[in-house]
């Protein structure tokens, strides 16, 4: 079994970004949605160890916004959390490829999920994204803190990995551990690790990372 990738979105202040390099992550997420509670701040400077991926998170966001953001903040994944469209999606691609930039940059599309159709919304994306992720439908576009049944990962059938989201914490380890899903590529984790929004509790980070990865290492 491949070892889980952890993201830790929605983090927007740099002292607490700092707290979190000792942590054992892949991803760190910072949302530029002025909705959000967790919104990073226009000019704000955010800088992170070299060994997380950095990921930007748009809710139906200007092309123009995404590829200054991605320059900005030396992203290397644009998540799109809104209603953006298959059209829209591939405009984007094609904007941050004219931005000739060193790096490929991955293009990740979030789809609500709340019954088992929810899924197949997919379908419209899978040739024209890099990676899903998965996340409850709810009243805000994210950080809604509520988990969906899932059971209804059992029905995806598609090529690209996806990522696990929606109200996961601590209690959730066991769950994880028995999804056995060979797309699932990793895990978002957000509200359920906060003091406030946007201020991650580093202990709870901590001890997460920890009972995924490390029980992990030892079965292979
Ligand atoms: O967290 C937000 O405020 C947010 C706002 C708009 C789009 C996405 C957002 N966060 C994403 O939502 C998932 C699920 O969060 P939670 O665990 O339910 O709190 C999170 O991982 C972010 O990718």
């Amino acid at each position: 079994m491949k070892e889980l990738k952890i993201k830790v979105c929605g983090l927007k202040n740099q002292q607490n970004i700092n707290e979190i390099e000792d942590c054992d992550l892949d991803y760190v997420g910072f949302i530029f949605y002025e909705k959000s509670k967790r919104f990073v701040e226009e000019n704000q400077l955010i800088t992170t160890s070299q060994n997380f991926k950095r990921v930007g998170i748009f809710v139906n966001s200007s092309i123009q916004n995404i590829c200054d953001k991605v320059i900005q903040y030396n992203l290397d994944v644009v998540q799109l959390h809104g209603d953006e469209s298959p059209l829209e999606v591939k405009k984007i691609r094609s904007e941050i490829l004219k931005l000739s930039l060193h790096k490929f940059i991955e293009i990740w599309k979030a789809i609500s999920i709340k019954k088992e159709s929810d899924i197949h919304k997919a379908d419209a994306y899978q040739h024209i994204i890099d990676k899903f992720l998965f996340d409850t439908k709810g009243k805000l576009y994210g950080g809604n803190g509520q988990h969906f049944d899932w059971q209804i990962l059992d029905e995806y059938s598609y090529s690209p990995p996806f990522l696990l989201s929606g109200g996961i914490s601590n209690k959730d380890v066991s769950a994880i551990k028995e999804i056995k899903h060979p797309k699932l590529h990793g895990i978002d984790i957000n509200s359920q690790f906060e003091v406030k929004p946007g201020l991650k509790n580093i202990n709870l980070i901590k001890e997460f990372t920890k009972s995924i990865k490390q029980n992990e290492k030892l079965t292979i």
